[in-house]
């Protein structure tokens, strides 16, 4: 579990840790990390060009050591100090004894730039001085330090100018804006340097495949078929047929005994999938609304009078004005979950965690918010984000092989939370095999689906 914890929960950490320590000694430690990322980076450090964006804190101290470790190893290190009478002391000397010099700008294009603006005591976006400094250095690559300069750490929220950086190196855990878009965007590659942190339980985790397959439902030696749960799908239209035949798609991998279907394109779901089984009949799960139009709000009061766990996809959002009486999980994208909250998609994409929290806690169920970080909020404050998935994935269609797979997923027996997010970490992970680089279609992924369970379960 990749876990990521707020500015509070750290600063605290760090003081208990510090009170047991050298003075200093922390900092060394992040600093040793960051200077050995930079060569990483780099692939050397002799000869190599540094610039260091030097502010007012320890997020300039850290830069301002690792660059005097950087010149130690043959670096040619500069530093721009954008606060220079509060510049870190101690790093500022460590600096200047190693080599390295503080100059008023830029000189000439440095080989990579070292991010130390600001890091978890940011306020808002960068001020001017910063921003046209960041602006005039174009496409040279930023090793951030800690978080890119800008980004709102405990939100994920852009609200101004921001450091784009290749690499973010953070320390001690990770922390929301390494998870949450849009500020994860502008993080590159995330690399943790250990510090030895005491932490609480994070604010928003992420499954790695170990976890994902501790909690794959795997069939007991004395398991049939309804042993193993069945789930029903009630998607897809006239207009939107294929809707079912991709949702039926995700629920029939494998990881339940039996799928049935109801809707309207019985046919096309039978020609397409002789396995399921067409027409109402006992389920552990239903799954609805992909692609379900008009007669969406009539399959979700049908499926709601069996009192099992339900998926919410796309037309069946529009339908739900309260609290569910049974556990659920929704599965909107940000247009959907913007309509759901009568707000804009634009202000969805700019706060994704506060508006899935919001319809979790609105709604009363687990919501799944569809994108390039897809977040799972519980209504009890948990969230986890799925980090896998190319953006090949964005193709119509995925999202009702996501909503089948999940509800295959809840019929197996997993509770809405991990339907989600073990729903969205396989769906990401079948994409990028189905991918392998290249474009894909959404029945791709359902088909590379059970390829990707047995490499966990090898
Ligand atoms: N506390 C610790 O023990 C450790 C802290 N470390 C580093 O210390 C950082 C936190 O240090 P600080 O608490 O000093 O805070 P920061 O260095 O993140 O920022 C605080 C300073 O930046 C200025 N500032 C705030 N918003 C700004 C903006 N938008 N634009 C420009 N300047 C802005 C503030 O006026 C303040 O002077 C961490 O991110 C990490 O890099 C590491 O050395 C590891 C150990
Ligand atoms: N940039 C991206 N990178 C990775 N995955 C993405 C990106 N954008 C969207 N996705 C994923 O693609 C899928 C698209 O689903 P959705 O928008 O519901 O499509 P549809 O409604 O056509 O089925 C979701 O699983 C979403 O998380
Ligand atoms: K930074």
């Amino acid at each position: 579990m990749r876990s990521a914890h707020t500015v509070e929960q750290v600063r605290a950490a760090e003081a208990e840790l510090m009170a047991r320590m050298p003075e200093g000694a922390l900092m060394q430690r992040a600093a040793a990390g960051l200077a050995y990322a930079v060569v990483e980076f780099l692939g050397r450090s002799y000869g190599a060009r540094v610039l260091l964006l030097v502010g007012a804190g320890n997020n300039g101290g850290d830069a301002l050591y690792a660059g005097a470790m950087l010149a130690g190893r043959g670096a040619g290190v500069e530093a721009v100090l954008l606060a220079p009478e509060h510049a870190h002391a101690g790093g500022l000397a460590a600096l200047r004894a190693a080599g390295g010099r503080v100059v008023p700008g830029p000189r000439s294009t440095p080989d990579v730039v070292v991010d130390g603006i600001v890091g978890i005591g940011g306020q808002g976006g960068l001020r001017p001085e910063a921003a046209a400094l960041v602006a005039g250095l174009g496409d040279v690559p930023v090793v951030a330090v800690d978080t890119p300069s800008g980004v709102d750490v405990d939100t994920g929220r852009i609200e101004g100018p921001h450091v784009q950086a290749a690499v973010t190196v953070t320390f001690g855990t990770h922390k929301v804006a390494h998870l949450v878009d849009p500020a994860a965007r502008a993080c590159g590659a995330v690399h943790l340097v250990d510090l030895g942190l005491d932490l609480p339980p994070a604010a928003v985790t992420a499954l790695q495949a170990g976890d994902v397959t501790a909690m794959l439902p795997v069939p007991e030696p004395t398991a049939h078929k309804y042993t193993r749960g069945v789930v029903g799908v009630r998607a897809g239209s006239q207009t939107y047929p294929g809707a079912a035949v991709l949702c039926v798609a995700g629920a029939a991998t494998g990881l339940v005994g039996m799928v049935r279907y109801v809707g309207g394109a019985d046919d096309l779901v039978h020609a397409t999938h002789p396995e399921v089984v067409v027409g109402a009949g006992q389920v552990q799960a239903w799954v609805v609304g992909s692609g379900g139009g008009e007669g969406a709000a009539a399959a979700l009061r049908e499926a709601l009078a069996d009192g099992v766990p339900l998926v919410l996809d796309a037309d069946a959002l529009a339908a739900l004005d309260a609290p569910l009486p049974v556990p659920a999980l929704l599965t909107p994208h940000a247009g959907e979950l913007a309509r759901m909250l009568d707000v804009d998609r634009t202000e969805v994409e700019a706060d994704q965690l506060g508006h899935a929290r919001k319809a979790a806690d609105r709604f009363g169920c687990v919501v799944l918010l569809k994108g390039r970080h897809t977040l799972v909020a519980h209504p009890d404050g948990r969230v986890r984000a799925t980090t896998v998935g190319p953006p090949w994935l964005a193709t119509a269609g995925a999202g009702d092989v996501l909503a089948g797979l999940c509800g295959s997923l809840l019929a197996a027996g997993l509770d809405p939370f991990d339907a989600g997010s073990v729903g969205s970490w396989l769906h990401g992970a079948a994409a990028a095999a189905a991918s392998a680089g290249g474009p894909l279609q959404a029945g791709d992924v359902a088909a590379a689906l059970p390829r990707v369970c047995r490499a966990l379960l090898a």
